[in-house]
């Protein structure tokens, strides 16, 4: 089956984020916030969520689940989940953990904050790298803990761990737990399994709990491979790997992540606490994404190398002084415009009213990444090449405006 990437869906009244939700989430404003663009008129590069409609296969699933027509409280008891989710693992990551390690959550944000909360005491403190997914951050601010930042090293766009100062603050005898992305949102790295080891042995030999999140492990670049971290470190039970379809096919709606702890103390706080019914839907939804995802995600994977190449070739022809790397990983490019950007803006603010384009900034990634704009380029082309399109006419209007120093 050829799948249609090319197809706009109508996303309006859908209670969607990134049609309803960018004023409150972006800007920090009311419905009343006006731009020069009625708002089905901007393109939209911001949330990580696609504008490609789920695979069929998911959404016969679902209604299929639909037809049994008793929606009732619900968990995950048919062994076919595990099972699903276990030989994905296999074919994909070539790694297995046993079927009582597996716990489910409502999202992997819910069990970043919940892992947070069981792991660390009250004047502990929270380890990330960055930039980074802002709500890594939330997730110590919401425990009331520390957040400890490893900033990056930034080598004209090819970003690496700074493991002297990683390691530094992994010392702290209060850092008790490291979140850590894998792959990283939003450099779009896929660590090596030396960056991983180190980070593991680092974090491992000063009693820091690792939870890493692997929500972004499915959107490799064609012919790129995953390791999970856990799957370097068979013999510890203290690092807890989150990962799910959400992000894969398009189903961040249905709220339904797989958490896996090997600790068993940990375990039973998870079970004692976590509130354990799930969505029916969701469940039927992530078995058979599991199940049956693999063809849609190769052509999602080719249509979004092919996207990349755009952008790539995009940036080199138009804003030759802005700097980007096809990423590893991720549907989203990280592309700093410093060269072009205007001064001391608000760049989202800046490419909503004067472009029309809906994006995400460096501010927004906690630290470490000034000048950096992130676009979401998990849309059809035509989209994408319209977002550019009015991306650099704003930025090179706004060179060329520069008065020419006498
Ligand atoms: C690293 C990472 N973890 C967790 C999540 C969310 O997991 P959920 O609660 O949906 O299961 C995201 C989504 N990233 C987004 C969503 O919008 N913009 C982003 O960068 C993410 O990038």
């Amino acid at each position: 089956m050829k799948y249609n990437f090319d197809e706009i869906i109508d996303r309006t009244g859908t209670n969607a984020m990134n049609t309803d939700g960018f004023r409150q989430y972006i800007f920090n404003a009311t419905e009343d916030m006006t731009f020069p663009f009625k708002d089905e008129e901007f393109i939209r590069m911001w949330i990580a969520d696609m504008e490609f409609a789920t695979p069929p296969e998911i959404l016969d699933a679902v209604k299929e689940r639909l037809d049994r027509r008793i929606m009732g409280y619900s968990q995950v008891f048919d062994p076919a989940y595990y099972e699903a989710v276990s030989n994905w693992m296999k074919r994909y990551y070539d790694w297995s953990f046993p079927k009582e390690h597996l716990e489910t959550s409502n999202g992997i944000i819910p069990a970043l904050y919940e892992l947070v909360e069981y792991i660390c005491q009250s004047d502990e403190k929270v380890l990330i790298v960055t930039p980074s997914y802002g709500f890594f951050k939330s997730a110590a601010e919401h425990n009331d803990l520390e957040l400890v930042c490893s900033d990056m090293i930034n080598e004209q766009g090819r970003y690496s761990i700074d493991f002297e100062d990683f390691e530094a603050k992994a010392k702290d005898e209060k850092v008790r737990v490291c979140i850590f992305c894998n792959p990283h949102n939003p450099s779009g790295r896929v660590w090596t399994t030396e960056e991983l080891q180190r980070v593991g042995e680092i974090c491992l030999r000063n009693n820091v709990w690792i939870i890493s999140d692997e929500i972004h492990c499915d959107l490799l670049r064609t012919g790129k491979r995953h390791t999970p971290l856990a799957k370097l470190f068979p013999d510890t039970d203290r690092i807890i790997t989150c990962m799910s379809p959400s992000k894969t096919f398009n189903m961040a709606g249905l709220m339904f992540s797989n958490v896996i702890i090997p600790n068993e103390a940990l375990r039973d706080i998870w079970q004692a606490r976590h509130y354990g019914f799930k969505n029916p839907l969701s469940i039927a939804a992530t078995q058979a994404a599991y199940e049956t995802g693999d063809e849609w995600l190769k052509q999602l994977k080719e249509y979004l190398d092919a996207n990349f190449a755009c952008v790539e070739q995009y940036v080199k022809q138009h804003l030759p002084l802005a700097v980007f790397h096809i990423p590893e990983a991720t549907y989203l490019a990280w592309i700093d415009i410093s060269a072009y950007a205007p001064q001391n803006v608000s760049l989202p603010l800046f490419f909503a009213e004067q472009a029309g384009v809906l994006l995400e900034d460096g501010h927004m990634f906690v630290a470490n990444g000034e000048g950096c704009i992130r676009l979401n380029l998990a849309c059809p082309r035509s989209v994408l090449q319209e977002g550019l399109r009015r991306i650099s006419s704003v930025l090179v209007k706004e060179v060329e405006e520069v008065p020419v120093q006498v």
